[in-house]
């Protein structure tokens, strides 16, 4: 039997899509099947990484692919996306995903998009504090929230490139430069503080870690990492040795697995399970799930500082709700005032070199 004219139409899109004889054809097809979606499919979001190609950006891609809240992934690096694009496109779930490659494709990337997550940005090597970063990813950070302010300025963002307690004041003052600034949308991601804690605590306790809840506040790096072992569920207590020791490692986790690695870079596997468990939570927020709490690094009067990490209530809005520090004991008292001390330099740091 000969095959139909709307069979042969079909295979010549796909042959079309495999071998694209130029963007324009490959763009109308990928278009064609976000349509299909819209028309057929349940809700979902339109999501872009920005950094996608690099060690936290392709596992991040791949989970991000794997949920059910995206419709659209849309994935920016100066770097190899295509191929990155390629290899996650063929996953068989429902999101739709398409390549943005460099500065000239960053306004595609970001249009109408409704959460941005941010892992571009160099990494630390053995020795390096994450405020070493500062000189390159500062500038980084900065192009690419001037797109989300021209492009999305609604969007939601995650912002993970180091030092994320500049990085965040940075996005800040791009975003109020360009009269676009949503405090309750720009969030710092500070939840691999919040994984790591969870596993060294059931460690210590004897526990599942998914049945403990550590809140950690302040800022993420060193001593503005501030676990707070007095409020950990289920309810426990602690010696002051496992104090010490608990509130050391959760410190110093990141260097933990800067040196493990040896100069092949930092945290990415755990960072990457870390963003895309803080951005479903996001999403959920943004579908209009009740009750989604985590902690973030954000615009803040929780402590007189403008920005700091605590627990955040997330909503259709954002950051609906900054939750308060609670009672703290002694020991987190003194530990506050450390990590305040070195945050508001940070800060500083951040806001001055946009205001400069
Ligand atoms: N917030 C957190 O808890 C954590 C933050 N990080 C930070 O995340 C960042 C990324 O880490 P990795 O993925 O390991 O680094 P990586 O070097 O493997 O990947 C970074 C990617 O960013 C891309 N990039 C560079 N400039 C860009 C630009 N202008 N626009 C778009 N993309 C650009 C690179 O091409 C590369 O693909 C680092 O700053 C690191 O310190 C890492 C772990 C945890
Ligand atoms: O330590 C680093 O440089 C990367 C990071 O932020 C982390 O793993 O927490």
């Amino acid at each position: 039997m000969q095959p139909t004219s709307e069979a042969n139409q079909r295979i010549a899109r796909i042959s079309a899509h495999l071998h694209p004889p130029n963007f324009q054809m490959e763009e109308s097809f990928s278009l064609r099947r976000e349509n299909c979606r819209a028309k057929g499919a349940g809700p979902g979001f339109k999501v872009a990484i920005l950094g996608a190609a690099g060690g936290i950006g392709q596992p991040l891609s791949m989970l991000m692919k794997m949920n059910p809240l995206v419709s659209v992934l849309h994935l920016y690096d100066v770097v190899n996306t295509p191929g990155v694009t390629a290899d996650i496109s063929h996953m068989d779930t429902g999101a739709v995903v398409r390549s943005f490659l460099g500065q000239k494709q960053l306004e595609d990337a970001l249009s109408g998009v409704e959460l941005v997550i941010i892992p571009a940005g160099v990494p630390r090597k053995p020795g390096m504090t994450r405020d070493d970063l500062f000189n390159i990813n500062a500038g980084i950070v900065r192009t690419l929230c001037e797109g989300i302010a021209k492009c999305c300025p609604r969007a939601i963002v995650n912002l993970i490139s180091n030092p994320v307690n500049s990085t965040v004041p940075i996005a800040a003052e791009v975003f109020k430069k360009a009269g676009t600034y949503d405090p309750k949308r720009l969030l710092g991601v500070t939840m691999l503080d919040v994984v790591r804690a969870n596993t060294f605590v059931a460690e210590v306790l004897g526990l599942d870690p998914r049945q403990v809840d550590v809140p950690v506040v302040g800022g993420h790096a060193g001593v503005t990492i501030l676990p707070l072992l007095s409020q950990v569920k289920p309810p426990s207590t602690f010696t002051p040795q496992e104090t010490d020791y608990l509130t050391a490692r959760i410190q110093n986790g990141g260097t933990e697995v800067v040196e493990a690695k040896a100069g092949a870079g930092s945290a990415t596997l755990s960072m990457a399970y870390a963003a895309v468990k803080f951005a479903d939570a996001c999403l959920r927020g943004l579908n209009g799930d009740q009750g989604v709490i985590e902690c973030a690094f954000v615009d803040s009067q929780v402590t007189e500082l403008p920005f700091f990490a605590s627990k955040v209530r997330l909503g259709r809005n954002g950051a609906e709700e900054i939750f308060p520090l609670g009672p703290l004991n002694e020991y987190e008292r003194a530990g506050l005032e450390k990590a305040k001390k070195e945050l508001a330099e940070s800060i500083q740091k951040g806001v001055s070199f946009i205001k400069k």
